[in-house]
């Protein structure tokens, strides 16, 4: 329940960073969904937004509540991207992902002017990879990536739902990579960048400018 009032409480915060005119990213999680959520309500008063969405689960949330949508390549600029994060750091690097949605998301990011993540506190972490890096990677290749991560000393496991291998809104299956042992993070990346089949990780390292953390009922910002 306190985990739900500091989601709210962050998602409130961030949204008063919305202003008219605005074309705004929505993330995806339970987290993005009340943001969601409250924007629809805003929009619902005569706030005239344009939302692009990073999954389709967020893109059918968005539907539902009224707010336009417009697809990334018709957009000319994305002034400002509202996102959730399963771990993040005081230095402002996050793994995401825990919802599969990782590829749209960190596109999203990249083309954003402002990207704001909201968190409880339970995301905060002393360093990344308390939380299983999740790795979209290509079907067809999967059982190969495994193998060549395990040489490198590295665990994954192939996540599975309901019984059958998880697919993300791309087809392509997850990857969640245990890094907890793992000390160099920027040089993990770009080792797992260089791997062919690899589609992307969910260390999203430079991409933040603000966490707005809910902690009990105040809410905590940690900016460049
Ligand atoms: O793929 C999912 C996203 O990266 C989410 O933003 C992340 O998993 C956090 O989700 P939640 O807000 O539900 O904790």
């Amino acid at each position: 329940m306190e985990t739900e009032t500091e989601k709210l409480n962050a998602a409130k915060k961030a949204i008063t960073h919305i202003e008219n005119g605005m074309v705004v990213g929505l993330g995806s999680g339970s987290t993005s969904s009340l943001m969601i959520m409250l924007l629809g309500e805003l929009v619902a008063d005569g706030l005239q937004i344009n939302g692009v969405a990073s999954s389709l689960k967020s893109e059918q949330l968005a539907s539902k509540l009224g707010i336009p949508l417009l697809p990334l390549n018709q957009t000319t600029t994305i002034d400002i991207n509202i996102d959730g994060a399963d771990e993040f750091t005081e230095e402002l690097q996050l793994i995401k992902g825990g919802g599969g949605a990782l590829l749209r998301e960190k596109i999203l990011a990249h083309y954003s002017d402002l990207n704001i993540i909201i968190t409880d506190s339970s995301k905060k972490s002393e360093r990344l990879g308390g939380y299983p890096l999740p790795l979209e990677v290509i079907p067809f290749a999967e059982q190969k990536i495994i193998k060549e991560l395990k040489d490198m000393g590295l665990a994954s496991n192939l996540r599975m739902e309901e019984g059958k291998v998880y697919r993300t809104d791309q087809e392509n299956s997850i990857l969640d990579l245990d890094v907890s042992n793992w000390d160099d993070i920027e040089a993990l990346e770009n080792l797992l960048q260089a791997m062919p089949g690899i589609v992307e990780t969910g260390l999203f390292l430079n991409s933040t400018d603000l966490v707005i953390m809910g902690m009990g009922n105040q809410t905590f910002e940690f900016k460049k």
